[in-house]
Protein backbone atom coordinates (compact mmCIF):
# COMPACT_ATOMS: atom_id res chain seq x y z
CA UNK A 1 0.00 0.00 0.00
CA UNK A 2 2.60 2.47 -0.87
CA UNK A 3 2.06 5.97 -0.83
CA UNK A 4 4.01 8.68 -3.38
CA UNK A 5 4.45 12.03 -2.12
CA UNK A 6 5.30 15.10 -4.54
CA UNK A 7 7.30 17.64 -3.10
CA UNK A 8 8.34 15.23 0.06
CA UNK A 9 12.14 16.81 -0.18
CA UNK A 10 9.84 20.27 0.79
CA UNK A 11 9.47 21.38 3.96
CA UNK A 12 5.79 20.58 4.49
CA UNK A 13 6.36 17.31 2.68
CA UNK A 14 9.27 16.41 4.66
CA UNK A 15 7.15 16.43 7.65
CA UNK A 16 4.13 13.78 5.98
CA UNK A 17 7.43 11.75 5.10
CA UNK A 18 8.09 11.66 8.76
CA UNK A 19 4.56 11.17 9.93
CA UNK A 20 4.21 8.27 7.29
CA UNK A 21 7.20 6.63 8.59
CA UNK A 22 6.74 7.12 12.21
CA UNK A 23 3.40 5.29 11.56
CA UNK A 24 4.78 2.57 10.24
CA UNK A 25 4.47 2.50 7.07
CA UNK A 26 7.54 1.41 4.78
CA UNK A 27 6.70 2.27 1.31
CA UNK A 28 6.71 5.79 0.86
CA UNK A 29 8.19 7.25 -1.95
CA UNK A 30 8.93 10.86 -2.77
CA UNK A 31 9.37 12.32 -6.46
CA UNK A 32 10.45 15.95 -6.13
CA UNK A 33 12.76 18.07 -8.78
CA UNK A 34 14.68 19.60 -5.71
CA UNK A 35 13.68 22.87 -6.79
CA UNK A 36 13.25 24.19 -3.37
CA UNK A 37 13.57 20.97 -1.50
CA UNK A 38 17.10 19.13 -0.31
CA UNK A 39 17.65 15.76 -0.49
CA UNK A 40 19.25 15.95 3.04
CA UNK A 41 15.71 16.73 4.14
CA UNK A 42 14.65 12.98 3.83
CA UNK A 43 15.36 9.84 6.06
CA UNK A 44 17.78 7.57 4.28
CA UNK A 45 15.29 4.63 3.79
CA UNK A 46 12.64 6.90 1.55
CA UNK A 47 13.08 6.44 -1.95
CA UNK A 48 13.83 9.61 -3.84
CA UNK A 49 12.81 9.90 -7.36
CA UNK A 50 14.61 13.31 -8.51
CA UNK A 51 12.40 14.75 -11.60
CA UNK A 52 9.35 17.20 -12.32
CA UNK A 53 5.99 16.00 -11.18
CA UNK A 54 4.38 16.69 -14.79
CA UNK A 55 7.06 14.08 -16.44
CA UNK A 56 4.12 11.50 -17.22
CA UNK A 57 6.61 8.98 -18.15
CA UNK A 58 8.57 9.06 -14.93
CA UNK A 59 5.36 9.46 -12.94
CA UNK A 60 3.91 6.36 -14.49
CA UNK A 61 7.32 3.92 -14.13
CA UNK A 62 7.09 5.25 -10.22
CA UNK A 63 3.42 4.52 -9.79
CA UNK A 64 4.02 1.03 -11.30
CA UNK A 65 7.00 -0.17 -9.73
CA UNK A 66 6.36 0.72 -6.32
CA UNK A 67 2.81 0.00 -6.63
CA UNK A 68 1.73 3.31 -5.58
CA UNK A 69 -2.30 3.15 -3.85
CA UNK A 70 -2.02 6.76 -3.01
CA UNK A 71 -0.71 10.20 -3.80
CA UNK A 72 -0.24 13.40 -1.90
CA UNK A 73 -0.28 15.71 -4.05
CA UNK A 74 2.29 18.67 -2.03
CA UNK A 75 4.82 19.51 -5.20
CA UNK A 76 4.14 23.51 -5.94
CA UNK A 77 5.40 26.51 -6.11
CA UNK A 78 4.12 28.94 -2.88
CA UNK A 79 4.60 32.49 -2.66
CA UNK A 80 1.92 34.98 -3.08
CA UNK A 81 3.43 38.08 -4.23
CA UNK A 82 5.58 36.31 -6.61
CA UNK A 83 2.00 35.03 -7.91
CA UNK A 84 1.21 38.15 -8.31
CA UNK A 85 4.36 39.30 -10.48
CA UNK A 86 4.66 35.81 -12.21
CA UNK A 87 1.44 34.55 -12.67
CA UNK A 88 2.32 32.25 -15.60
CA UNK A 89 4.60 30.97 -13.75
CA UNK A 90 2.23 29.69 -11.14
CA UNK A 91 -1.08 28.25 -13.33
CA UNK A 92 2.01 26.18 -15.08
CA UNK A 93 3.77 25.07 -11.95
CA UNK A 94 0.85 24.55 -9.89
CA UNK A 95 -2.34 24.20 -12.45
CA UNK A 96 -0.62 22.86 -16.07
CA UNK A 97 1.48 20.57 -13.70
CA UNK A 98 -1.06 19.34 -11.61
CA UNK A 99 -3.33 18.35 -14.65
CA UNK A 100 -0.15 16.33 -16.00
CA UNK A 101 0.22 14.45 -12.51
CA UNK A 102 -3.52 13.45 -12.14
CA UNK A 103 -3.70 12.46 -15.50
CA UNK A 104 -1.45 9.99 -14.74
CA UNK A 105 -2.90 8.91 -11.31
CA UNK A 106 -5.85 8.06 -13.33
CA UNK A 107 -4.05 6.08 -16.06
CA UNK A 108 -2.26 4.36 -13.87
CA UNK A 109 -5.23 3.46 -11.18
CA UNK A 110 -4.22 5.06 -8.41
CA UNK A 111 -7.01 4.78 -5.21
CA UNK A 112 -6.38 7.81 -3.20
CA UNK A 113 -5.19 11.46 -3.82
CA UNK A 114 -4.63 14.13 -0.71
CA UNK A 115 -4.15 17.67 -2.15
CA UNK A 116 -1.90 20.59 -0.63
CA UNK A 117 -4.47 23.70 -1.03
CA UNK A 118 -4.61 26.49 0.77
CA UNK A 119 -6.52 29.20 2.57
CA UNK A 120 -5.44 31.43 -0.43
CA UNK A 121 -8.78 30.06 -2.45
CA UNK A 122 -11.04 32.20 -0.11
CA UNK A 123 -9.42 35.26 -0.80
CA UNK A 124 -10.56 38.22 1.23
CA UNK A 125 -13.82 36.47 3.29
CA UNK A 126 -15.89 39.70 5.44
CA UNK A 127 -15.59 37.62 8.46
CA UNK A 128 -13.35 35.25 10.20
CA UNK A 129 -13.58 32.45 10.88
CA UNK A 130 -13.94 30.88 7.11
CA UNK A 131 -16.28 27.67 6.92
CA UNK A 132 -14.99 25.03 3.52
CA UNK A 133 -18.83 25.84 2.16
CA UNK A 134 -18.13 29.91 2.22
CA UNK A 135 -17.83 30.90 -1.84
CA UNK A 136 -14.32 30.77 -2.81
CA UNK A 137 -13.26 34.10 -4.21
CA UNK A 138 -9.10 34.10 -4.56
CA UNK A 139 -7.83 37.32 -4.70
CA UNK A 140 -4.17 36.48 -6.36
CA UNK A 141 -3.05 34.23 -8.73
CA UNK A 142 -1.57 31.58 -6.03
CA UNK A 143 -5.09 31.18 -4.68
CA UNK A 144 -6.42 30.77 -8.84
CA UNK A 145 -3.91 27.98 -9.61
CA UNK A 146 -4.89 25.93 -6.41
CA UNK A 147 -8.45 26.45 -6.49
CA UNK A 148 -8.09 25.66 -10.30
CA UNK A 149 -6.65 22.28 -9.31
CA UNK A 150 -9.00 21.53 -7.00
CA UNK A 151 -11.85 21.64 -9.36
CA UNK A 152 -9.85 19.41 -11.70
CA UNK A 153 -9.48 17.11 -8.66
CA UNK A 154 -13.04 16.68 -7.86
CA UNK A 155 -14.17 16.46 -11.35
CA UNK A 156 -11.50 13.46 -12.49
CA UNK A 157 -12.78 11.71 -9.45
CA UNK A 158 -16.51 11.66 -10.31
CA UNK A 159 -15.37 10.96 -13.90
CA UNK A 160 -12.54 7.93 -13.03
CA UNK A 161 -13.73 6.89 -9.84
CA UNK A 162 -10.80 7.51 -7.38
CA UNK A 163 -11.47 9.08 -3.77
CA UNK A 164 -9.47 12.12 -2.45
CA UNK A 165 -9.29 14.50 0.66
CA UNK A 166 -8.36 18.23 -0.31
CA UNK A 167 -6.48 19.99 2.62
CA UNK A 168 -7.15 23.83 2.87
CA UNK A 169 -3.84 24.73 4.98
CA UNK A 170 -3.78 28.37 6.86
CA UNK A 171 -0.41 29.24 7.63
CA UNK A 172 1.96 26.64 8.21
CA UNK A 173 4.73 26.97 10.78
CA UNK A 174 7.03 25.34 13.23
CA UNK A 175 9.45 22.53 12.71
CA UNK A 176 9.57 18.67 13.75
CA UNK A 177 9.61 18.35 17.29
CA UNK A 178 12.50 16.11 17.42
CA UNK A 179 14.51 18.34 14.91
CA UNK A 180 14.49 16.32 11.94
CA UNK A 181 12.94 18.83 9.72
CA UNK A 182 12.33 22.88 9.09
CA UNK A 183 11.40 25.19 6.64
CA UNK A 184 15.09 25.56 4.88
CA UNK A 185 14.56 27.59 2.35
CA UNK A 186 16.98 30.44 2.99
CA UNK A 187 14.86 33.35 1.41
CA UNK A 188 11.92 31.75 2.86
CA UNK A 189 9.30 34.91 3.14
CA UNK A 190 6.92 33.42 5.62
CA UNK A 191 6.58 35.81 8.49
CA UNK A 192 7.60 33.34 11.37
CA UNK A 193 10.82 32.31 9.34
CA UNK A 194 12.24 35.68 8.44
CA UNK A 195 11.14 36.93 12.11
CA UNK A 196 13.41 33.94 13.58
CA UNK A 197 16.35 35.08 11.05
CA UNK A 198 16.19 38.47 12.32
CA UNK A 199 15.97 37.60 16.01
CA UNK A 200 19.04 34.88 14.93
CA UNK A 201 20.85 38.06 13.75
CA UNK A 202 20.85 36.95 9.96
CA UNK A 203 18.71 39.33 8.99
CA UNK A 204 19.44 43.17 9.30
CA UNK A 205 15.59 43.92 10.06
CA UNK A 206 11.79 42.65 9.54
CA UNK A 207 9.31 44.72 7.54
CA UNK A 208 5.60 44.53 8.36
CA UNK A 209 3.51 44.67 5.08
CA UNK A 210 0.79 46.88 5.94
CA UNK A 211 -0.45 48.78 9.38
CA UNK A 212 -2.98 49.96 7.72
CA UNK A 213 -5.72 47.20 7.19
CA UNK A 214 -8.82 47.29 9.06
CA UNK A 215 -7.84 44.85 11.76
CA UNK A 216 -7.52 45.65 15.42
CA UNK A 217 -3.47 46.60 15.38
CA UNK A 218 -3.81 47.20 11.69
CA UNK A 219 -1.47 44.37 10.51
CA UNK A 220 -2.88 41.19 9.11
CA UNK A 221 -4.23 38.61 10.60
CA UNK A 222 -3.36 34.86 9.75
CA UNK A 223 -3.68 31.36 11.66
CA UNK A 224 -0.85 29.59 12.10
CA UNK A 225 -0.83 25.74 12.15
CA UNK A 226 1.98 23.87 13.37
CA UNK A 227 3.82 21.78 10.74
CA UNK A 228 3.37 18.36 12.30
CA UNK A 229 0.05 18.81 13.38
CA UNK A 230 -0.91 19.52 9.74
CA UNK A 231 1.14 16.35 8.72
CA UNK A 232 -0.80 14.11 11.22
CA UNK A 233 -4.25 15.55 9.47
CA UNK A 234 -2.53 13.93 6.08
CA UNK A 235 -2.33 10.76 8.00
CA UNK A 236 -5.51 10.93 8.88
CA UNK A 237 -6.82 11.59 5.51
CA UNK A 238 -5.45 9.02 4.22
CA UNK A 239 -6.61 6.12 6.81
CA UNK A 240 -10.23 7.79 6.36
CA UNK A 241 -9.74 7.22 2.17
CA UNK A 242 -8.50 3.85 2.87
CA UNK A 243 -11.28 2.60 5.05
CA UNK A 244 -13.87 3.64 1.61
CA UNK A 245 -14.29 7.58 3.58
CA UNK A 246 -16.16 10.06 0.78
CA UNK A 247 -14.16 12.70 -0.78
CA UNK A 248 -14.03 15.84 1.26
CA UNK A 249 -12.29 19.01 1.42
CA UNK A 250 -11.29 20.61 4.76
CA UNK A 251 -9.42 23.56 6.43
CA UNK A 252 -6.38 23.10 7.94
CA UNK A 253 -6.11 25.79 10.95
CA UNK A 254 -6.97 26.04 14.61
CA UNK A 255 -9.53 28.84 14.63
CA UNK A 256 -7.52 31.47 16.26
CA UNK A 257 -5.59 34.45 14.42
CA UNK A 258 -2.71 36.71 14.73
CA UNK A 259 -1.35 39.91 13.84
CA UNK A 260 2.13 40.63 12.25
CA UNK A 261 2.76 42.86 15.14
CA UNK A 262 1.56 39.83 17.99
CA UNK A 263 3.91 37.43 16.01
CA UNK A 264 6.80 39.66 16.18
CA UNK A 265 6.54 40.43 20.17
CA UNK A 266 6.34 36.36 20.75
CA UNK A 267 9.41 36.29 18.71
CA UNK A 268 11.20 38.69 20.25
CA UNK A 269 9.92 37.23 23.67
CA UNK A 270 11.03 33.78 23.08
CA UNK A 271 14.43 34.40 21.80
CA UNK A 272 14.65 37.22 24.04
CA UNK A 273 16.19 38.79 20.86
CA UNK A 274 15.39 42.51 19.96
CA UNK A 275 15.73 43.57 16.41
CA UNK A 276 14.50 46.64 14.07
CA UNK A 277 11.02 46.56 13.12
CA UNK A 278 10.23 48.78 10.11
CA UNK A 279 6.47 49.82 9.10
CA UNK A 280 6.52 49.10 5.42
CA UNK A 281 3.50 49.73 3.03
CA UNK A 282 1.03 46.71 1.59
CA UNK A 283 2.39 43.60 0.19
CA UNK A 284 0.77 42.61 -3.23
CA UNK A 285 -1.69 39.81 -2.86
CA UNK A 286 -1.95 39.94 0.63
CA UNK A 287 -6.19 39.96 2.00
CA UNK A 288 -6.20 41.63 5.68
CA UNK A 289 -7.51 38.32 7.93
CA UNK A 290 -7.92 34.47 7.36
CA UNK A 291 -8.65 32.36 10.27
CA UNK A 292 -9.86 28.79 9.88
CA UNK A 293 -13.25 27.41 10.65
CA UNK A 294 -11.35 24.59 12.20
CA UNK A 295 -14.37 22.16 13.01
CA UNK A 296 -15.13 20.14 10.37
CA UNK A 297 -12.31 18.08 10.19
CA UNK A 298 -11.75 17.27 13.96
CA UNK A 299 -15.87 16.27 13.43
CA UNK A 300 -15.36 14.12 10.41
CA UNK A 301 -11.11 12.92 10.47
CA UNK A 302 -11.06 13.22 14.29
CA UNK A 303 -8.20 15.04 13.71
CA UNK A 304 -6.09 16.06 17.45
CA UNK A 305 -3.65 18.69 16.93
CA UNK A 306 -1.30 18.61 19.47
CA UNK A 307 0.74 21.72 19.05
CA UNK A 308 -1.77 24.42 18.80
CA UNK A 309 0.23 27.05 21.17
CA UNK A 310 2.29 30.06 19.26
CA UNK A 311 4.98 30.08 21.94
CA UNK A 312 5.88 26.28 20.99
CA UNK A 313 5.99 26.51 17.14
CA UNK A 314 8.17 29.84 17.79
CA UNK A 315 10.67 27.87 19.72
CA UNK A 316 10.38 24.56 17.32
CA UNK A 317 11.27 27.78 14.62
CA UNK A 318 14.03 29.58 16.29
CA UNK A 319 15.90 26.05 17.10
CA UNK A 320 15.03 24.66 13.70
CA UNK A 321 16.83 28.05 12.17
CA UNK A 322 19.69 27.53 14.85
CA UNK A 323 20.36 23.79 13.79
CA UNK A 324 20.71 24.90 10.19
CA UNK A 325 23.30 27.79 10.70
CA UNK A 326 24.91 25.59 12.80
CA UNK A 327 25.28 22.85 9.66
CA UNK A 328 25.95 25.92 7.67
CA UNK A 329 22.87 25.29 5.69
CA UNK A 330 21.54 28.88 5.77
N1 LIG B 1 3.84 26.85 3.61
C1 LIG B 1 2.58 27.24 3.78
O1 LIG B 1 2.28 28.06 4.67
C2 LIG B 1 1.50 26.68 2.89
C3 LIG B 1 0.19 27.11 3.11
C4 LIG B 1 -0.83 26.61 2.30
C5 LIG B 1 -0.55 25.67 1.33
N2 LIG B 1 0.74 25.25 1.15
C6 LIG B 1 1.00 24.25 0.12
O2 LIG B 1 1.76 23.18 0.68
C7 LIG B 1 2.57 22.58 -0.32
C8 LIG B 1 4.00 22.45 0.18
O3 LIG B 1 4.50 23.74 0.50
P1 LIG B 1 5.90 23.94 1.26
O4 LIG B 1 5.73 25.10 2.17
O5 LIG B 1 6.35 22.65 1.80
O6 LIG B 1 6.83 24.41 0.05
P2 LIG B 1 8.29 23.93 -0.36
O7 LIG B 1 8.73 24.86 -1.46
O8 LIG B 1 9.17 23.76 0.82
O9 LIG B 1 8.03 22.47 -0.97
C9 LIG B 1 7.64 22.25 -2.31
C10 LIG B 1 8.44 21.04 -2.80
O10 LIG B 1 8.00 20.69 -4.10
C11 LIG B 1 9.14 20.54 -4.96
N3 LIG B 1 8.66 20.85 -6.30
C12 LIG B 1 8.18 22.05 -6.75
N4 LIG B 1 7.78 21.94 -8.02
C13 LIG B 1 8.01 20.65 -8.40
C14 LIG B 1 7.78 19.89 -9.59
N5 LIG B 1 7.24 20.46 -10.69
N6 LIG B 1 8.10 18.59 -9.62
C15 LIG B 1 8.66 18.00 -8.53
N7 LIG B 1 8.90 18.66 -7.36
C16 LIG B 1 8.57 19.95 -7.30
C17 LIG B 1 10.19 21.46 -4.38
O11 LIG B 1 11.51 21.10 -4.74
C18 LIG B 1 9.94 21.32 -2.88
O12 LIG B 1 10.66 20.22 -2.35
C19 LIG B 1 2.42 23.46 -1.56
O13 LIG B 1 1.50 22.83 -2.43
C20 LIG B 1 1.83 24.75 -1.03
O14 LIG B 1 1.06 25.41 -1.98
C21 LIG B 1 1.77 25.74 1.90
O1 LIG C 1 8.67 39.74 6.27
C1 LIG C 1 7.43 39.64 6.33
C2 LIG C 1 6.75 38.47 5.89
C3 LIG C 1 5.36 38.46 5.98
N1 LIG C 1 4.68 39.53 6.48
C4 LIG C 1 3.21 39.47 6.57
O2 LIG C 1 2.86 38.34 7.33
C5 LIG C 1 1.62 37.78 6.87
C6 LIG C 1 1.85 36.33 6.53
O3 LIG C 1 2.70 36.26 5.40
P1 LIG C 1 3.44 34.93 4.93
O4 LIG C 1 4.06 34.27 6.10
O5 LIG C 1 4.30 35.25 3.75
O6 LIG C 1 2.23 33.99 4.49
P2 LIG C 1 0.99 34.26 3.50
O7 LIG C 1 1.30 35.25 2.44
O8 LIG C 1 -0.21 34.50 4.37
O9 LIG C 1 0.89 32.87 2.74
C7 LIG C 1 1.10 31.63 3.40
O10 LIG C 1 -0.13 31.16 3.86
C8 LIG C 1 -1.06 30.89 2.83
C9 LIG C 1 -2.33 30.37 3.49
O11 LIG C 1 -2.94 31.37 4.27
C10 LIG C 1 -0.45 29.85 1.90
O12 LIG C 1 -1.33 29.50 0.91
C11 LIG C 1 0.86 30.33 1.30
O13 LIG C 1 1.45 29.29 0.52
C12 LIG C 1 1.78 30.67 2.41
O14 LIG C 1 2.97 31.25 1.88
C13 LIG C 1 1.23 38.63 5.66
O15 LIG C 1 0.33 39.61 6.09
C14 LIG C 1 2.52 39.31 5.23
O16 LIG C 1 2.35 40.55 4.61
C15 LIG C 1 5.34 40.66 6.91
O17 LIG C 1 4.72 41.63 7.34
N2 LIG C 1 6.71 40.68 6.83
Amino acid sequence: MAVLVTGGAGYIGSHMVLALIDAGHDDVVVIDDLSTGFDWALPPEVTLVVGDVADQELVAKTIREHEIEALAHFAARIVVPDSVTDPLHYYLANTVKTRALIETAVQEGVKHVIFSSTAAVYGEPETVPVPENLATNPINPYGRSKLMSEWMIADAAKAHGFSYVILRYFNVAGADPRGRSGQSTPNATHLIKVATQAALGQRTHLDVYGTDYPTPDGSCLRDYIQVSDLAEAHLVALNHLRGGGDSLTLNCGYGRGYSVLEVIEVVKRVSGKDFEVRLSPRRAGDPAQIVAGADRIRNELGWVPKHDDLDGIVRQALDWEDALVKRNRV
